[in-house]
């Protein structure tokens, strides 16, 4: 089933409904895995300056048969340029190295707020903007507080915030502000990102035999009734197809409010990913 679905943008561009996630995707491996995401039909693909992938990123667009122009390719600016001018000639080697000469998407990754410097951060990607060198412009792992701040300072709201989001931590709270704002939550991590046994948890398992769907298309589905766009990673040729196959069911809203009820609060957050406390290393 292809990705037609899709979500309109505050900037008047459009996302499709589903992204694919490159973390730990890297190299010749990362290249055929991305080469057969884009085959079971993903056209966003979400990667980072962080995740060291770039290149692949790349490779694989150019020898996809799919054309460049009907793909969405996103990535993140890391903490170390967060200085307006660092911002700038970062974005310009994320495109050098990915081999393209602008990004459909490019996301400040994280606040870093004890760094102080996101506000400039987001001024340079607000000009990279102008400059043409991004089409839709975003954040990440940005809270309320943050995403006033830059609003207020360059009049401009980001099109997209992507924060954790899985049934342990649904983040409820921040996806309603975002949906206030008109911001466009993407999800990342839906599916417990190898570390939380959501795939397994026994409700989400009962709710998936309900509707003869496996597991991680009930949570995409859960995502997607809720307005929110999910970045799934995988590296199996079959679990991307499965999770793109998610347009011929609909959650009951009963099973919808169960799923939230999975949420542990802060205890279900991954560890160490507060966006006031996470830190990179430079
Ligand atoms: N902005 C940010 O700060 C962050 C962004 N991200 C982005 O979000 C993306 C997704 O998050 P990520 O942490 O990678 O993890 P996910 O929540 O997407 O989970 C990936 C895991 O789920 C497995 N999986 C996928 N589909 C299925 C399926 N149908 N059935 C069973 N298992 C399945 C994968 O295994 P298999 O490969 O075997 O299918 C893999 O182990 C990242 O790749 C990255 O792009 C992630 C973290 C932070
Ligand atoms: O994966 C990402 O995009 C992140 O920003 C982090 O989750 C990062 O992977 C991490 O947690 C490193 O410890």
């Amino acid at each position: 089933m292809k990705n037609t679905h899709s979500f309109q943008l505050n900037d008047r561009t459009s996302l499709p409904s589903i992204g694919f996630g490159t973390v730990n995707i890297n190299g010749a491996q990362g290249v055929t895995s991305v080469l057969s995401a884009i085959e079971a039909g993903y056209r966003l693909i979400d990667t980072s300056t962080n995740y060291n992938n770039e290149g692949m990123v790349g490779e694989a667009i150019r020898r996809s048969s799919v054309p460049r122009e009907e793909l969405m390719i996103s990535s993140k600016l890391p903490g170390h340029s967060h200085e307006y001018d660092k911002a700038i000639l970062m974005i310009q080697e994320s495109l050098y190295r990915i081999g393209l000469d602008y990004f459909d998407k490019y996301l400040i990754h994280w606040p870093l707020p004890k760094r102080g410097k996101y506000e400039e951060a987001w001024q340079a990607l607000v000009d990279a903007q102008k400059f043409g060198l991004i089409e839709t412009i975003g954040v990440s792992n940005f809270l309320p507080e943050h995403l006033e701040r830059i609003i207020e300072i360059t009049g401009v709201t980001p099109a997209t915030n992507q924060i954790e989001r899985h049934p342990y931590f649904n983040n409820n709270e921040l996806v309603e502000y975002n949906k206030s704002r008109g911001i466009i939550t993407e999800a990342w991590s839906p599916l417990g990102r190898e570390i939380n046994d959501v795939l397994t948890n026994d409700t989400i398992v009962a709710i998936a035999e309900k509707y003869n769907k496996e597991p991680a298309q009930i949570i995409i589905r859960w995502n997607l009734q809720n307005g929110i766009l999910p970045i799934v990673k995988s590296s199996s040729a079959k679990h991307q197809k499965a999770n793109l196959d998610v347009f011929d069911f609909e959650l009951s809203e009963e099973d919808i409010q169960t799923i939230d009820s999975l949420d542990k609060g802060e205890a279900g957050r991954v560890e160490g990913q507060h966006p006031n406390e996470y830190e990179e290393f430079d």
